[in-house]
């Protein structure tokens, strides 16, 4: 098992945000989280990321309890997310930016920086390869040299992928890559979880574009409200009373709104 979520609950100041939420992921699943807009997704991310404690539960990541731990600690473990609004370093390159994402991994230290060892030297060239691979990946080499903020917005929404890529993580977790993309870049991002998944990769998904998670996920776990509703295939998700329920009153209210 790559991640066991128990009974996870969040209040903030009132506000229970998460109650009693348990799943958990196998080894190179990708899994769905869905559920209306405020249901509590992005803070299950944060809780799984140590942004924030949990107030009540346990998060255990390949055996290992994230209780207590910093969220640079959580990174080195093997978590990695990428975050609803794109966060680059738009004046910095491509290239720059994903060496950035491997910087959690370095071994030099401050001395070794200063006075240009040979083992710096030595990791630094091992960085530049690590970063020209994974652009590689996600089909960005090309722009390796492009200042971050030039890049359409779909390849930025990849070089965040690529830069949380850097940081050689085993489960990654993807806070709505397809917002904002057209079909185009949607299908390149199918494509590429795809290609993730195939390194061995697991994969938390939280996406709004139903029929992208329909196609990618293997399970999904569906949450309203703070509270999980359902856990299942795409399928069986599709036909639960309650999940329609929770999605349909959802429309209902933009309606009335409208
Ligand atoms: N830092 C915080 N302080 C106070 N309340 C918060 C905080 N973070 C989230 N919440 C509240 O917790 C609830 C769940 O929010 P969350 O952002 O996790 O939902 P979500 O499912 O990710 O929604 P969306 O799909 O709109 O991103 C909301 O009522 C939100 O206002």
């Amino acid at each position: 098992m790559v991640l066991e979520v128990k009974k996870i609950s969040k209040n903030f100041g009132g506000i229970q945000a998460l109650t009693d939420v348990s799943f958990s992921i196998e080894q190179g699943e990708v899994i769905g989280l869905i559920g209306p807009n405020g249901a509590g997704k992005t803070t299950m991310f944060n809780m799984i990321t140590a942004m924030f404690p949990p107030s009540s539960g346990e998060i255990i990541f390949m055996g290992k309890s994230l209780s207590g731990l910093k969220p640079h600690e959580i990174t080195k473990l093997g978590i990695c997310r990428t975050f609803q609004n794109i966060r680059l370093f738009s004046d910095l390159t491509v290239r720059e930016n994903v060496m950035v994402g491997n910087h959690c991994r370095l071994t030099t230290g401050v001395w070794q920086s200063v006075f240009r060892t040979k083992h710096q030297k030595q990791e630094e060239k091992k960085v530049l390869e690590k970063a020209d691979e994974i652009l590689e990946i996600v089909g960005l080499l090309e722009h390796s040299q492009t200042i971050a903020k030039n890049l359409s917005y779909g390849q930025q929404r990849r070089l965040e992928i690529a830069r949380a890529l850097a940081s050689d993580p085993k489960l990654l977790l993807l806070d709505e890559p397809a917002a904002g993309m057209n079909e185009k870049e949607t299908n390149d991002l199918f494509d590429l979880i795809t290609k993730i998944k195939s390194l061995g990769i697991t994969v938390l998904l939280i996406e709004h574009d139903m029929p992208l998670v329909m196609r990618i996920c293997s399970r999904l776990v569906v949450l309203n409200f703070g509270e999980k509703i359902a856990e299942g295939t795409p399928d069986s998700i599709q036909t639960n009373k309650e999940v329609i329920e929770a999605y349909l009153g959802v429309e209902e209210e933009e309606e009335e709104l409208a």
